[in-house]
């Protein structure tokens, strides 16, 4: 765990000091600060370390399947229950659970989760049976509980009792020092990643990042150096490089505005270097995919089959798509040069493509078709998609049902 800063010290302070009792723990914060390493902290530190350790997402879950994967099913229990399932509170017993995004439990699983923390009995759902567990509950939430409480959306003795020892996990922007520490480590991680030599900062650029406003915390601050590193050839980013790659939403907490490019620019610049960055990774794929036809081609002797050249043809078909939707959506429809293209000279080319405006994709179908792309990618698993795309698996959840893309 990278950090240095007093308020950073003194949340782990308190893990490791709470991690000798078996109280409940929840960990508060905003989305991004870095929450999900304190349950392991308290797990590793505690007299349960030899014991199971579950984290579970509970904003990932739907709600109709919530009970029956923390607290098991009965055979027939429901439609497709077929055989008896073991839940996490049974499989953790001994151990500690990690319940992520606490906030979205539903109604009837808080009832539930109460009991097991009160008197550490749960019921598998379609069972009379009541089953034992002896389970540490470590939670954590974005929310703002004691609004989701007056809410009624949360119950209020479930919060006190899981509340029992509360961690607070500042912000980013509330602890600067450990800002530059934590660039450096993943400029360094990305190097190694992507086989680069790392990204340096100059004197400015540490300031920009210094007093940036995050308000994804680290999880931007990771995803805005994996952009650097993958994209500048310059391994020096000086300040105004840095710039451009902060959205500007933010920019007013800066102290200077770019210089001299209009605000609607800059928010265009942005969107297409996203577009881009997107391009870069498809042609990484697409680059593997070939080289691994290329490998069967010749494992076959050289001969294409049926398979294969349906394969070529889909990946061609694939690349003209996008090549095509890419320049679409960074065509303005006032036919205006985009603050990209002028940085690129590609006036011209922009000034040729009348018959593209009118497909001109709005950013929602943008969000879409990538949210589907990272999601084949990685065959469907949302929490690899959501660190591809840089959001939480709660925000990707939201927006698969959002776009109905289940
Ligand atoms: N101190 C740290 N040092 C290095 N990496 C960190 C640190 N804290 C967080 N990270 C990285 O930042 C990213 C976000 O952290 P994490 O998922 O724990 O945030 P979170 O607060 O749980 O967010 P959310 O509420 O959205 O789930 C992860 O990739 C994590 O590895």
């Amino acid at each position: 765990m990278i950090g240095n800063s007093p308020l950073l010290n003194r949340a782990i302070d308190i893990a490791v000091q709470v991690s000798a009792t078996d109280l409940s723990v929840l960990i508060t914060g905003e989305s991004g600060v870095g929450k999900e390493t304190f349950p392991q902290i308290i797990h590793q530190f505690s007299h349960r370390k030899h014991g199971p350790y579950i984290a579970v997402n509970c904003g990932a879950i739907p709600e109709g399947t919530i009970d029956s994967e923390l607290f098991g099913h009965e055979k027939g229990s429901f439609t497709g229950a077929l055989g008896e399932r073991k839940g996490y509170f049974e499989v953790a017993d001994g151990g500690t659970i990690f319940l992520d995004e606490v906030g979205e439990l539903p109604h009837s699983t808080q009832v539930r989760l109460l009991r097991v923390l009160e008197a550490g009995e749960f019921i598998k759902v379609g069972s009379s049976k009541v089953q034992k567990t002896n389970v540490r509950v470590v939670a954590a939430t974005n929310l703002n509980m004691i609004e989701a409480t007056r809410q009624g959306k949360f119950r209020e003795d479930l919060y006190y009792r899981l509340n029992t020892v509360p961690i607070f996990i500042p912000p980013l922007r509330e602890r600067k020092e450990d800002i530059v520490l934590l660039f450096r480590k993943f400029a360094l991680d990305f190097a190694d990643k992507y086989r680069m030599p790392p990204v340096k900062l100059t004197e400015d650029a540490q300031q920009i990042l210094s007093n940036y406003y995050w308000r994804g915390n680290i999880r931007q601050l990771k995803n805005i150096a994996e952009q650097i590193s993958v994209i500048e050839q310059n391994r020096e980013l000086t300040g105004s490089v840095l710039r451009t790659y902060l959205p500007d939403n933010e920019m007013e907490t800066l102290p200077s505005v770019f210089g001299g490019i209009h605000q609607d620019e800059q928010r265009s610049f942005n969107n297409e270097r996203e577009i881009l960055y997107q391009v870069l990774f498809d042609m990484r794929k697409d680059m593997n995919d070939l080289k691994q036809l290329v490998h069967d081609i010749i494992i076959k002797g050289g001969n294409i089959d049926v398979a294969t050249a349906a394969k070529i043809e889909e990946m061609q078909l694939a690349r003209t798509q996008f090549v095509k939707q890419t320049e679409t959506t960074i065509v303005t429809p006032q036919h205006q040069p985009s603050a990209f293209m002028k940085a690129n000279g590609k006036h011209d080319h922009i000034e040729d493509t009348e018959e593209y405006v009118e497909e001109t994709l709005s950013l929602e179908e943008v969000e879409k078709d990538m949210i589907r792309k990272a999601l084949e990618r990685h065959k469907g698993k949302r929490k690899f998609a959501a660190q591809e795309l840089g959001i939480s698996e709660r925000t990707l959840y939201r927006k698969i049902n959002e776009y109905g893309l289940e």
